[in-house]
């Protein structure tokens, strides 16, 4: 059995307001494997800083146990009401093997990019000569040795963002949070810094906690998403069990964000071949993943059923090397022969979902 870098058990975080008290995270257990990029969406408010800060002890829980790399770091007991706790010292030491990023990169905008990765060796005990090479090797890892000697004010956000990374990895850490890293980033460029992450996972295997309120980012870089709503996890699973079978109302719109199925589900909708939909006809979207995609299901519903299906929409993703495929479709056929085709259809593991007709 696998064994998580990162356990979070039980987290409760409260906080207290003149008479408010707000549950920003409410009982929440995470387990985080070495080597996953663990995606964390929800939308501001949901609790998502507040529950990875705990993982460093920047938050203190209220209540529950942080264990990091087998070290407790925080343990509450519920019956003492007293809570056990990794000393100062020691925080400090482990806090540096946990590198963070930043919606806003937070750079030393007085210093240069080479002193502001080095700003982070200041307690190493690395001499000044194996600092500036260590600086050099960083600079060179998020392709930016060309800007060593520029301000912060002189560069672009991306190259900001590799700065911030920069210094994040410099004392050679085992976990990268990363809180909105991209939020403040285009398209283009958001897409570099996954990228990036991506490759800081897979050569240093580097655990990525990544928390978003864009699916499309965790799209791109996640193994596993958990999507949190109200201070707690409402779903959770490997990045295409989530995608190919989201449950949760919150998590299929996330999901639709990033494929953009709700547009196309919209503009179909409003197109006669729908608008005008016969008795004999019904609108769906048929939702799979993988292996599915090769296989010539449609053309074996008319076959099998004499059902005919007219493809309006079709899009494909590639999640982790595998497809993930959705269609817009109108059967037609009598009742029990869509009725029959649908069942077919779902023993495939293809995902039936009526838009419109067949009542
Ligand atoms: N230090 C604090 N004192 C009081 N309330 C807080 C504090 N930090 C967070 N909260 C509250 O806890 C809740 C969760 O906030 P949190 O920042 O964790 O959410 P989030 O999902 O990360 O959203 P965002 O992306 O906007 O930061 C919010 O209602 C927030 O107002």
């Amino acid at each position: 059995m696998s064994h998580p870098i990162i356990a979070l058990d039980n987290i409760t975080v409260t906080f207290h307001q003149k008479k408010r008290t707000i549950t920003a995270v409410n009982n929440v257990s995470v387990h985080i494997e070495r080597g996953d990029v663990y995606g964390i969406v929800g939308y501001s408010g949901a609790g998502k800083s507040t529950l990875v800060r705990v993982i460093n002890l920047l938050q203190e829980p209220t209540s529950g146990s942080v264990v990091v790399n087998d070290e407790v770091f925080f343990q509450s007991d519920a019956k003492t009401d007293k809570a056990t706790r990794i000393t100062s010292k020691n925080l400090r030491d482990r806090r540096r093997k946990i590198g963070m990023i930043f919606q806003h990169f937070n750079l030393l905008n007085e210093r240069t990019v080479t002193e502001n990765v080095a700003f982070a060796l200041q307690h190493s005990p690395l001499s000044e000569k194996e600092k500036a090479q260590k600086v050099a090797e960083l600079l060179d890892l998020v392709d930016l040795s060309d800007r060593a000697q520029q301000y912060p004010s002189q560069l672009s956000g991306g190259q900001k963002q590799r700065v911030a990374i920069a210094r994040a990895l410099a004392n050679d850490p085992e976990i990268l949070i990363s809180d909105e890293a991209t939020s403040a980033l285009d398209p283009k460029t958001t897409n570099q810094i996954l990228a990036l992450l991506k490759k800081l996972n897979q050569e240093l295997g580097l655990t990525i906690v990544l928390i978003t309120h864009e699916m499309q980012a965790v799209k791109e870089v996640a193994n596993k998403v958990a999507v949190m709503q109200d201070g707690e996890i409402i779903e959770r699973g490997s990045l295409l069990d989530i995608f190919a079978q989201p449950k949760e109302q919150l998590t299929k719109e996330f999901i639709e964000t990033a494929t953009n199925i709700d547009k196309a589900i919209a503009t179909i909708a409003g197109q006669p071949l729908v608008t005008n939909l016969q008795p004999n006809e019904i609108f769906v979207r048929l939702a799979y993943v993988g292996d599915t995609t090769d296989e010539p299901l449609i053309a074996g519903l008319f076959r099998d059923f004499n059902v005919t299906a007219n493809i309006l929409y079709g899009n494909i993703e590639v999640l982790q090397d595998t497809p993930v495929g959705s269609l817009l479709v109108i059967l037609s056929g009598t009742s029990e022969q869509i009725k029959a085709s649908i069942s077919t259809l779902a023993d495939h593991h293809v995902e039936v979902e009526i838009l419109k007709g067949g009542q």
